[in-house]
């Protein structure tokens, strides 16, 4: 059964990268993946200073609306790079915390969707026709996730939070 998820308050909402589960990259600490994600837009933009008010912003929503701003200039190449940027953070969320790791590992082979009812690219759309590409990452981490486990018990290495 294909699982939905979208708003952090509904079911499966640790799935959302506005849940609050922090992350740290490349030796900073971001609050949560949107927070990460949406400042990433602007690395080398002539508009970098908005990277730390991102940072700094109180909520991922906050968060969002400072990154989608229209007026301001993304890095050339954001939309060659913006999957790989997600999937490097959505990674690491579920590297960190071990309770929504084994959330997602317990969904086994479902398909995952977010549930967007606006966004055709990282969700399926009110149509649910979209690219679904949230969902696509959080089951190529699964994946992930489970050939590092596997390679874990091998080498007796351990997952740590
Ligand atoms: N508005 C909104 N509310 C939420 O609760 C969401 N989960 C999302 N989706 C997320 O928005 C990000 C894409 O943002 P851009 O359109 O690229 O600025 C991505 O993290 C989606 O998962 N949106």
């Amino acid at each position: 059964m294909t699982i939905y998820f979208y708003k952090v308050w509904q079911p499966y909402g640790c799935f959302s990268n506005f849940s609050s589960h922090p992350i740290q990259i490349h030796g900073t600490y971001w609050s949560t993946v949107e927070h990460y994600y949406q400042a990433q837009k602007f690395v080398g933009s002539k508009d970098a200073v908005i990277i730390p008010v991102i940072h700094a912003a109180a909520t991922p929503e906050e968060a969002a609306a400072l990154g989608r701003c229209n007026s301001r200039t993304l890095r050339l190449d954001w939309d060659v790079v913006k999957t790989q940027v997600m999937r490097e953070a959505v990674l690491k969320k579920f590297l960190t915390h071990t309770d929504i790791r084994e959330i997602l590992l317990a969904t086994g082979d479902e398909m995952i969707v977010e549930n967007s009812p606006t966004d055709y690219f990282w969700g399926c759309g009110t149509d649910k026709t979209g690219n679904n590409h949230l969902g696509k990452i959080l089951m190529n981490v699964r994946e992930e996730i489970r050939r590092l486990r596997l390679y874990s018990v091998i080498t007796s290495d351990c997952l740590t939070e």
